[in-house]
Formats: structure tokens, C-alpha cells, sequence
């Protein structure tokens, strides 16, 4: 579904930041994006969404390659790829249900609005529904950017350090809804530098871990 061949990507006026990143997102895996501060985990993010095109190489999303995708082609993409971005930004005179929805509004879809009781529930945030964002926590933030993600079913999830400024529990608690979505069949990965997340999630689902180093995608070993 995402699919890279020899990708390098360089921000103009920089060097180049990644290199040579071949990576394949197959339906139903799990992957972790790990590496240190600034080796280039978000750039790489936005990379699968179709946010940014490679400097060199072959990105190709469902099969279309990014070069060439028409404004549909990627309007289609980017509805088959939720994205919780590390930045989570809520329009905060609207209310947390009216931001999780807003996708479906801004995609003439609001003839869906069914019920996003069960959405909420699930995300434990069917008390909030009608609050403002700034009145949530961050772990609230991070479950509702969580569920805005997936409002439009998509089959591909991109968390960008979904649990950067949340407590272990919170984290957990994230990562139980993240693994729960790829029991349903979706693809998700997550950038994160947390170790003691990876190495809770290995322990129940089947996760391949990848490390960006010296502008390398690498596949980590086994001694997490
Ligand atoms: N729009 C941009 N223009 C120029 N440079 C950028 C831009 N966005 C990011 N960079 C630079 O690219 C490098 C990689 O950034 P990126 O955010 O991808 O790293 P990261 O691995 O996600 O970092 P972190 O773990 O701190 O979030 C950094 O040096 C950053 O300053």
C-alpha cells in the first residue's frame, strides 16, 4: 500500500536527510519508526502520506507513484491514511466532537454523522464530546487526534509520537487502541523514541522495528 524504492529526501537550502529508504507498508503490519531526534522520522511520515515528494527514488502510494498522482489521486490517499501528527492542532472554538468529525465535513461526507457515540466511547471520550479542546488533557488530545484519525476509516495509521506528553498509563492505554485497530486489519505505523513501548507491543502483536541511523532506514535486531 506504501511503497518506497530507493528514496532519498533532502529540505531545500539542506543537506540531504534520508537516503536510499526502500520500505514497504503491507496490509496488516505494524512497524515502529524509531531513531534519534532529528533523523528525519516525521519527514519520513509525511513521505507515506503523499506531504512531501522524494528528492530521488520512487514513493508510491496504492500503488500510484507521488510524482505523478492527480489532486484526486491524493485526495483518495490521503482518506485511506489517517495521520495523528506529533503536533496535534484542534480548531479550538469548535467542540471535540465537531473537530473529530471535521474530516468527514470537509469531505462533503457529513450525511455520515451518524451517531460518533460509539467512536468516542471507544476512545473513552464520550464525556468530553462536548467540551472545548483546550479543556482537555494531553492524553484526552492524543485520543481525540486518535479518533479524528480514523473517522474515516482509513486502512493505513501514521501516529507520529502519539504518546510524546502522556504518563506510561496514558501511553499503554494509546498503544491498547493503536494495536486494537490492527487486529481489525489495519496497517499502522508508529515514530516514537520510546523502547518500553516497543518492547510492550512486541509482546502482543507481531511488530517490525525500524530505525533511521546516518540517513539509513535499517531494520532493528531483536535486542530491544
Ligand atoms: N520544513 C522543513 N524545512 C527545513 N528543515 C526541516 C523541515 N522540517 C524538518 N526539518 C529538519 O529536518 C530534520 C529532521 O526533522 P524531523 O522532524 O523529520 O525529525 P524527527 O526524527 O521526527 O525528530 P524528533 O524526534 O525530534 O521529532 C531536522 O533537522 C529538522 O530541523
Amino acid at each position: 500500500m506504501i511503497e518506497f524504492e530507493e528514496v532519498s529526501y533532502g529540505y531545500s537550502g539542506g543537506g540531504p536527510l534520508l537516503s536510499d529508504v526502500s520500505l514497504k507498508l503491507a496490509p496488516g503490519s505494524f512497524h515502529f519508526l524509531t531513531g534519534p531526534s532529528g533523523a528525519g522520522k516525521t519527514t519520513l511520515m509525511k513521505l507515506c502520506y503523499g506531504a512531501l515528494v522524494p528528492t530521488q527514488g520512487r514513493a508510491a502510494l496504492f500503488g500510484h507513484d507521488v510524482r505523478t498522482m492527480t489532486r484526486d489521486d491524493v485526495a483518495e490517499a490521503r482518506r485511506r491514511i489517517g495521520v495523528v501528527h506529533q503536533d496535534v492542532q484542534f480548531l479550538d472554538h469548535m467542540t471535540v466532537i465537531e473537530n473529530v468529525a471535521l474530516p468527514l465535513m470537509v469531505s462533503g461526507r457529513d450525511t455520515e454523522l451518524q451517531d460518533l457515540s460509539d467512536l468516542m466511547g471507544w476512545v473513552g471520550l464520550q464525556d468530553q464530546m462536548e467540551a472545548l479542546p483546550p479543556e482537555l488533557s494531553g492524553g484526552e488530545r492524543q485520543r481525540a487526534a486518535l479518533a479524528r484519525a480514523v473517522i474515516m476509516s482509513p486502512e493505513v495509521i501514521l501516529a507520529d509520537e502519539p504518546t510524546g506528553n502522556v504518563d506510561w498509563e496514558m501511553s499503554l492505554r494509546l498503544l491498547r487502541l493503536l494495536i486494537e485497530l490492527n487486529r481489525m486489519g489495519k496497517t499502522v505505523m508508529i515514530a516514537t523514541h520510546d523502547m518500553n513501548l516497543i518492547r510492550q507491543a512486541k509482546a502482543q502483536v507481531q511488530a517490525r522495528v525500524l530505525r533511521i541511523s546516518d540517513r539509513r532506514l535499517q531494520l532493528a535486531g531483536a535486542d530491544l
